[in-house]
């Protein structure tokens, strides 16, 4: 069987079902609304994983899935050198966010990189700890500021309401997730000028781990055509 992973719950999960349904390819729950099976109408040998959005990309890469819809992020965040493992088969057009590093609207001298960089060597000096950052996104995060010359800061672990951190003075600065920006807003936060990390959107993924039957090359070439992607 080629098994294909899609989101479980959530923002991606109805909007993959739609997705796939406007092309003329019905995938479909079995059994019961809460199992986490189904099956693709019309292609034979296709098995439906319901999986964690987040997870995704490390069962792709294990070849426990063959294919798979994420966000581009999370492929980004969770796999290490993700271009070799991973093959993006298609953007899909939804699921919009964008990675984004944002700081207290209070920092009138702080709006780029440079800024946040002179800042962090000030607020270092001042506070003797590092300026802190809060963030569930460290690869991504990590190589961005790298490749920016961004390097008197500490990474905060964060699974959730990111923003809220800086108020509740656990972090001075964060790199989250942003599609209306209401949230940054809400919180006085706003985002860095040239702080654009990664713009993501739902992706159709191929693992690329070997050992493929001819079976499962075939139910993937057929999906291709019907989708009219290479
Ligand atoms: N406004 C938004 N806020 C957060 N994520 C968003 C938003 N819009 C789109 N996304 C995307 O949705 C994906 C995350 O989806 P979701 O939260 O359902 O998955 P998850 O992190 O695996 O959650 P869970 O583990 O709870 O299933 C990411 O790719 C993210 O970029
Ligand atoms: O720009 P906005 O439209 O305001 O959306 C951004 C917010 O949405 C997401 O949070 P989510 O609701 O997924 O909860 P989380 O804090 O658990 O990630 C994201 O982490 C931001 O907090």
């Amino acid at each position: 069987m080629l098994k294909f992973g899609v989101p479980s719950k959530g923002r991606l999960m109805e909007k993959t079902f739609d997705w796939f349904g406007a092309r003329g390819i019905t995938l479909r729950k079995s059994g019961s609304e809460r199992e986490y099976a189904g099956a693709v109408d019309g292609i034979d040998g296709v098995e439906l994983v319901l999986l964690s959005a987040g997870e995704i990309p490390r069962e792709l890469a294990a070849g426990n899935i063959h294919l798979g819809v994420t966000g581009s992020d999370l492929v980004r965040e969770k796999l290490a050198n993700w271009n070799s493992r991973v093959a993006e088969l298609a953007p899909m057009g939804f699921g919009g966010a964008d990675l984004i590093i944002a700081v207290p609207q209070a920092w009138v001298d702080v709006d780029t990189l440079d800024d946040l960089d002179a800042a962090a060597a000030a607020f270092r000096k001042t506070h003797g700890f590092r300026l802190r950052i809060a963030t569930k996104y460290h690869r991504l995060v990590r190589e961005f500021l790298r490749e920016n010359g961004v390097a008197d800061y500490q990474l905060v672990d964060s699974q959730g309401a990111t923003e809220g951190t800086v108020k509740n003075e656990t972090a001075e600065a964060i790199a989250d997730i942003t599609s209306t920006g209401e949230t940054l807003r809400a919180n006085g936060l706003k985002i860095l000028s040239d702080g654009m990390i990664h713009a993501s959107q739902a992706t159709l993924f191929r693992g690329r781990r070997e050992g493929w039957t001819n079976a499962q090359r075939s139910s993937l070439k057929t999906l291709q055509e019907r989708l009219r992607i290479s």
